[in-house]
């Protein structure tokens, strides 16, 4: 049998007296997106920040595709392919969608001037494809500062993509868009995913989100995984509505 695409095994991260990863072992296969939802402060951003190597676990490992990437730097994580887009998009406001994509690629190719040499970058169709495909195509030669919050949003997660990663972490990928929004979003994000073959971990606070888009839902609790299974098993488990839904509701 293949190994999972993400295992995590055992880890432990402390914050003065908060343990923030209390002996977390995960797995995650190709092909799903699974949502992580919990109260605040359970240690979900910390479980993404130790995925891509922005935190070391003080115990424990992270393998990817079966290979323990838990010394490597973030750099080299996102090389074996661990994308992640953030609650705010990392993105150069003043240059346009498709120079993002161009200076995403850039790094990727390691160009030691990424904007200068942007339009001589061959995989421009390539990026013009990622933008068809989260809908921004007609907003390729716009400066992000003229993008509404949800097209800049798509824009992040096709830079992401642009790093030709299998997995895909993201913090709350619709918050800050208008609700009247988020499913469109969502539905835009969730079959671009599909079409570049990408697996997806994300943190989310809107349940109607979770329930709709997340094939399967791990709970975090004080730094830990309370419970895991399909949407519809893990939102109504009485101790989710009492921790969880109970909170944001
Ligand atoms: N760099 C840090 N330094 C000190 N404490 C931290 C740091 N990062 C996280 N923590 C603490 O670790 C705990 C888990 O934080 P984390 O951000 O992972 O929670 P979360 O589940 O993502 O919360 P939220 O839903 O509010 O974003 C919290 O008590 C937080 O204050």
């Amino acid at each position: 049998m293949s190994a999972p695409l993400l295992e995590t095994r055992n880890l432990e991260i402390r914050f003065g007296g908060v343990i923030a990863a209390n002996d977390v072992s995960l797995t995650i296969e190709s092909g799903r997106n699974l949502a992580i939802i919990g109260p605040n402060g359970a240690g979900k951003t910390t479980f993404l920040n130790i995925c891509t190597g922005w935190l070391k676990p003080t115990r424990g490992q992270v393998l990817f595709e079966g290979k323990d990437i838990t010394p490597l730097p973030p750099r080299k994580i996102v090389r074996r392919g661990v994308a992640r887009a953030f609650q705010i998009p990392q993105l150069f406001t003043e240059h346009t969608a498709l120079e993002n994509l161009l200076i995403a690629v850039a790094a990727r190719e390691g160009l030691r001037n990424p904007v200068r040499d942007l339009h001589t970058i061959p995989e421009r169709a390539e990026m013009m494809h990622l933008l068809e495909m989260v809908n921004c195509a007609d907003v390729a030669d716009r400066t992000v500062v003229e993008l509404s919050e949800g097209q800049r949003k798509l824009v992040d997660i096709a830079v992401a993509l642009a790093l030709r990663p299998r997995l895909l972490l993201m913090d709350e990928p619709t918050s800050g868009v208008a609700s009247s929004q988020k499913h469109r979003i969502m539905e835009i994000l969730v079959e671009a995913l599909a079409q570049a073959q990408v697996t997806s971990v994300f943190v989310e606070h809107d349940m109607g989100i979770v329930e709709k888009y997340a094939d399967e839902v791990a709970v975090w609790n004080a730094g830990n995984v309370q419970l895991r299974g399909t949407p519809a098993e893990v939102l109504e488990h009485p101790d989710v509505i009492r921790d969880v839904i109970g909170e944001v509701a």
